[in-house]
């Protein structure tokens, strides 16, 4: 099967041209203040709409106002909002676009409440739980704890080009996400780890 990829907190065309040539389905832009891979809106505008037809532009949020949220919509264009905060399904659902839930795995995590919650998300993204960081931390999580889902889901957290595959063989997701196992240091992306990444989620595509 093929395992659908994204590549997350991108802030240039160098990088997203990467991305793209290598393969990637989907690319992530953070809109956090307080993230290393903030971008400002005029800066995505310009980067977004260079992204070619299908391949997929998605939005990260954390907790944001709705009306920041309508702008990032209507500046931008964006083909998915991914909500990284404690949003509910309905905050979530309120601007009738394309939706990505994050979901902070830990012990407590009830994945029969999200599903029913979340029932319209494209995906859930599943992703590490480090208290006081909403995403991008560079750290797997335990991957037993992953319940039953019925719906679509990726994983993130923590991949690398190294362990991508061992994760896919793990735990078959749907998709894997990653920003900084991609990078040369915090919020820098490396062109060669993009590749190298992309190309082991191909190689186990091809023999899945
Ligand atoms: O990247 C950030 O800094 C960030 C900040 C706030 C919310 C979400 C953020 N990133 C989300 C992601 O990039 C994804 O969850 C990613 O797949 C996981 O990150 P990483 O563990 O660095 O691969």
């Amino acid at each position: 099967m093929m395992i659908r990829s994204k590549i997350c907190g991108l802030q240039n065309p160098e990088d997203i041209q990467i991305a793209v040539n290598a393969g990637a389905d989907a690319l992530g832009f953070v809109f956090y203040a307080k993230s290393p891979r903030n971008v400002e809106m005029n800066v995505a505008k310009s980067l977004i709409r260079n992204v070619p037809g299908f391949v997929s532009t998605v939005a990260l949020v954390v907790n944001e106002q709705t009306s920041v949220i309508d702008q990032i919509l209507k500046q931008t264009q964006v083909n998915y909002l991914q909500f990284h905060g404690d949003e509910s399904g309905e905050a979530c659902r309120q601007f009738g676009v394309n939706y990505i839930k994050a979901i902070r795995v830990n012990d407590q995590t009830n994945f029969a409440a999200i599903q029913e919650e979340f029932y319209d998300a494209k995906l859930l993204l599943l992703d590490a739980y480090v208290p006081g960081i909403p995403g991008g931390t560079g750290q797997t999580f335990d991957w037993s704890l992953i319940g039953n889902l019925e719906k679509p889901w990726a994983l993130a957290g923590g991949l690398t080009p190294e362990n991508v595959k061992y994760a896919i063989d793990q735990v078959h997701p749907f998709a894997v996400d990653v920003s900084g196992g991609v990078e040369k240091s915090k919020g820098v992306k490396d062109p060669l780890k993009i590749k190298q990444f992309l190309q082991q989620v191909k190689a186990v595509s091809n023999y899945e």
